[in-house]
């Protein structure tokens, strides 16, 4: 297994790039410790896919180097790279029983036959499929016949890297959750350097140790996922991962003090770089406190959605819609409110940056 390094990585796929809007990715420094279990989240078009195909040599970067235990990678072809990949759709051999599918790409590197041996039944044992090892791939369902591919991304033990690229497309929405525990679970038996690509926040959080967002051809934040949750680094990170999403409101601030809509807001602590004037603070649901006529600010709510495990209240302040996440009773549609943001997650941004420090400073 590798450590991999990018390196001041830019792709265009024109052939004269000028600005940054022609460049896919515009500037990635991103090492991925060896052993790691990461993964990579971002939305439609905000270049994993490209990202992906630089790391596994599909693609040469426009500029940058990769370097794989610091042995720069960047001109050599797939097939040198020594990587396993594990794509959306199964990649088996249908007339191939379970066992020769997983023996296969052992066998393509020579291995000796008690080496395929022991490799399979350990594989197979994982990913608790051992007894299927007779059957005819083309004889099973969807959701196994990507645990076999999966299985075939792992059975080396001597690659580089292995990248999972949208893996539990094809799986059943009941059988998801199954697969993504155990992929965790096997990150930690394998111990590979793993990166997983997904735009699905529930499958990069369950998986990773790390997750690295992406946006419009940038990293914005590598964090875990509790570090993405309590400080997004981006009101783009904050959206993106939650549900609902970070609120962000519009505010203004005077001498290191927010205010939204003239009221004066918390914040965790003072503020770095924005400075007086126009910035937005935001806070998660989960850090609204909703009472009747308690402190904070007044609100209408809107709207009132049970969603099992707890409520989520919309509600209208000023303009402007806050959504608190509510475990116990709830108001109705129509009652006045008022909502209190936790003060210790209550944060400031700049230019869509985070720009207030904890209290008792960086972090
Ligand atoms: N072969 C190509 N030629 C030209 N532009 C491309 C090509 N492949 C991707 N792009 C553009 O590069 C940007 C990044 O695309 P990429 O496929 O890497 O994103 P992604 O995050 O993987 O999206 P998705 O999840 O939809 O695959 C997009 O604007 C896309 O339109």
């Amino acid at each position: 297994m590798a450590q991999i390094k990018l390196s001041n990585l830019r792709h265009s796929y024109q052939p004269n790039p000028v600005s940054d809007a022609d460049y896919a990715l515009k500037k990635i420094d991103l090492t991925w410790d060896d052993g790691g279990a990461y993964a990579l989240l971002g939305p439609s078009g905000c270049g994993k896919s490209t990202l992906l195909n630089i790391i596994s040599g599909l693609l040469v970067p426009s500029e940058g180097k990769i370097l794989f235990n610091n042995q720069d990678v960047t001109s050599l072809p797939p097939a040198k790279r020594n990587i396993a990949q594990v794509f959306q759709f199964p990649v088996i051999y249908d007339t191939m029983t379970v066992y020769d599918n997983l023996a296969f790409p052992l066998r393509n590197r020579g291995r000796d036959e008690d080496t395929v041996k022991r490799r399979v039944a350990a594989i197979a044992e994982m990913l608790e499929v051992s007894d299927m090892l007779k059957v005819r791939a083309a004889n099973l369902s969807p959701d196994n016949k990507q645990k076999i591919s999966m299985g075939r991304g792992l059975i080396r033990e001597d690659v580089n890297v292995v990248m999972f690229d949208e893996p539990l497309t094809v799986i059943d929405p009941h059988l998801k959750w199954k697969l993504r525990s155990k992929l965790k679970e096997l990150h930690q038996r394998v111990k590979a350097t793993m990166i997983y690509v997904t735009h699905d926040q529930t499958e990069a959080l369950t998986f990773a140790d790390q997750v690295v967002v992406m946006q419009d051809g940038e990293v914005v934040q590598i964090g875990t996922p509790v570090e993405l949750f309590e400080r997004p680094a981006h009101t783009f990170v904050g959206h993106f991962i939650g549900s609902p999403g970070m609120n962000v409101l519009p505010c203004d601030v005077q001498n290191g003090a927010a205010f939204f809509r003239g009221e004066k807001v918390a914040l965790e602590g003072p503020v770095t770089a924005a400075g007086d004037g126009s910035a937005e603070i935001g806070v998660r649901p989960e850090f609204v406190k909703v009472s009747a006529d308690g402190a904070g600010i007044a609100a209408k709510v809107r709207k009132v959605a049970d969603i099992g495990r707890h409520k989520v209240v919309e509600a209208i302040a000023h303009d402007m819609r806050i959504n608190a996440i509510l475990e116990g009773e709830a108001p109705n549609a129509g009652d006045d409110v008022m909502l209190d943001f936790k003060q210790s997650q209550t944060r400031l941004y700049k230019d869509g940056w985070l720009a207030s420090q904890p209290e008792g400073g960086a972090r």
